[in-house]
């Protein structure tokens, strides 16, 4: 599926320009600092913002298009087949939980009932959950019924309007797995709407940089998080995304993550053994490039448990004096380093060179 967006919207101090076809599988991140206009953008493509030289279409893979706005037609939001959440859970505080989740579903017909209610209510981990009013929900099972209840509408397209940015960062970390599990397990593409580059990493297939009501680059997260001077990491740095599946807790109190090819070892929390997260074949660990360290060799006597053998592709140095190192592992999977020029120098290091890069597992609970 693909969506077509075209819109000129200007106000006193802001003007949206877009131009864009967006592919719609997995989740697509819009990405960019507040005020930039990623919000307006969403309001625009759901029809809850009916911005005059606009047009809004939805492209089915068969090349069917269904315009839901150009300059003669505007369907509204409720006739879209869309699932939105936002920012606070917008509950109907009169129902209970149940009844909030089968808002949707009930006006959904028969035929396009592909996500059923136990099917929602188990992904989302909201099974106790479903005969309680809504105001007897914490911030955080609010929005995983919001969550629930979008997906129940079954729609084509779920839009979420930073669904966790209301939330405690203890709250963000236990509501993650299951808005990753929705992303993997349920096939229906996600707009996410975020300024933080960890649920980015974490969440996103492909990423859309806006900047100042311009969308200024499209691209995959591999390739986002290869660049440099990629937005995602002028607050925190360079990272790295690794794919694998989290294992058993070994006698020492450490949990496996990996494949066959690359085993790193983890302290448990309550995110990484989440029932959200065992249940899913595929996990994404987030490393800061800077919890990466480089050495020539296997070092046998230090505390760094996950040592991993990986080739040198590419040596960048960004602004700010430090040397960004971007390696392949084991298994092809990409990995950065973050050192000073002294040790970039120190070690010799070159393109090509077989190296160890050195993982904290501190740096692997984020
Ligand atoms: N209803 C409105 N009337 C007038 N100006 C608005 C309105 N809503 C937003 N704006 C302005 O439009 C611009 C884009 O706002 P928007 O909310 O789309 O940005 P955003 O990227 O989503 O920001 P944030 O991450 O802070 O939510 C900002 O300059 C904002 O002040």
């Amino acid at each position: 599926m693909k969506l077509h967006v075209h819109t000129h919207l200007t106000r006193a101090n802001f003007t949206l320009a877009v131009d864009c076809t967006l592919p719609l599988s997995g989740v697509t991140a819009l990405f960019g600092r507040s005020g930039c206009g990623k919000t307006t953008l969403l309001r625009i493509i759901s029809g809850l913002d009916p911005a005059a030289n606009s047009r809004v279409a939805i492209e089915q893979t068969s090349g069917d298009i269904t315009v839901w706005q150009d300059s003669r037609q505007f369907v509204p939001l409720h006739r879209r087949r869309i699932g939105m959440v936002f920012q606070e859970p917008s509950l109907l505080p009169h129902l209970s939980v149940r009844e909030n989740l089968l808002f949707g579903f009930r006006r959904t017909p028969e035929a396009e009932r592909h996500v059923t209610f136990d099917d929602a209510v188990n992904l989302l981990g909201i099974t106790e959950l479903v005969d309680r009013p809504v105001h007897a929900l914490s911030g955080g099972q609010a929005q995983r019924v919001s969550l629930g209840r979008a997906l129940l509408r079954n729609p084509q397209l779920l839009l979420l309007d930073e669904p966790l940015s209301a939330l405690d960062t203890q709250t963000k970390r236990e509501i993650m797995p299951f808005l990753s599990r929705l992303a993997n397990d349920v096939d229906i593409p996600i707009i996410l709407v975020t300024h933080a580059a960890e649920e980015v990493e974490q969440l996103a297939d492909r990423v859309v940089f806006m900047h100042q009501g311009d969308i200024e680059r499209i691209e995959s997260l591999a390739d986002a998080i290869l660049r440099p001077d990629s937005p995602l990491f002028i607050d925190r740095g360079a990272a790295s995304v690794l794919y694998g599946e989290l294992g058993a807790v070994n006698a020492h109190g450490l949990q496996s993550f990996g494949n066959r090819d690359i085993q790193l070892w983890l302290q448990p929390t309550g995110v990484t053994q989440s029932p959200a997260l065992q249940k899913q074949q595929k996990t994404r660990l987030r490393i800061m490039a800077r919890d990466v360290s480089l050495a020539l060799n296997p070092i046998p006597d230090v505390s760094i448990q996950n040592q991993l053998p990986a080739t040198i592709d590419r040596i960048d140095s960004p602004e700010g004096g430090r040397v960004v190192v971007v390696c392949h592992l084991q298994d092809g999977q990409v990995i950065l380093a973050e050192i000073s020029p002294w040790a970039k120098a120190q070690l010799n290091l070159h393109v090509g060179q077989s190296i160890v890069v050195l993982v904290k597992a501190v740096a692997l609970l984020n």
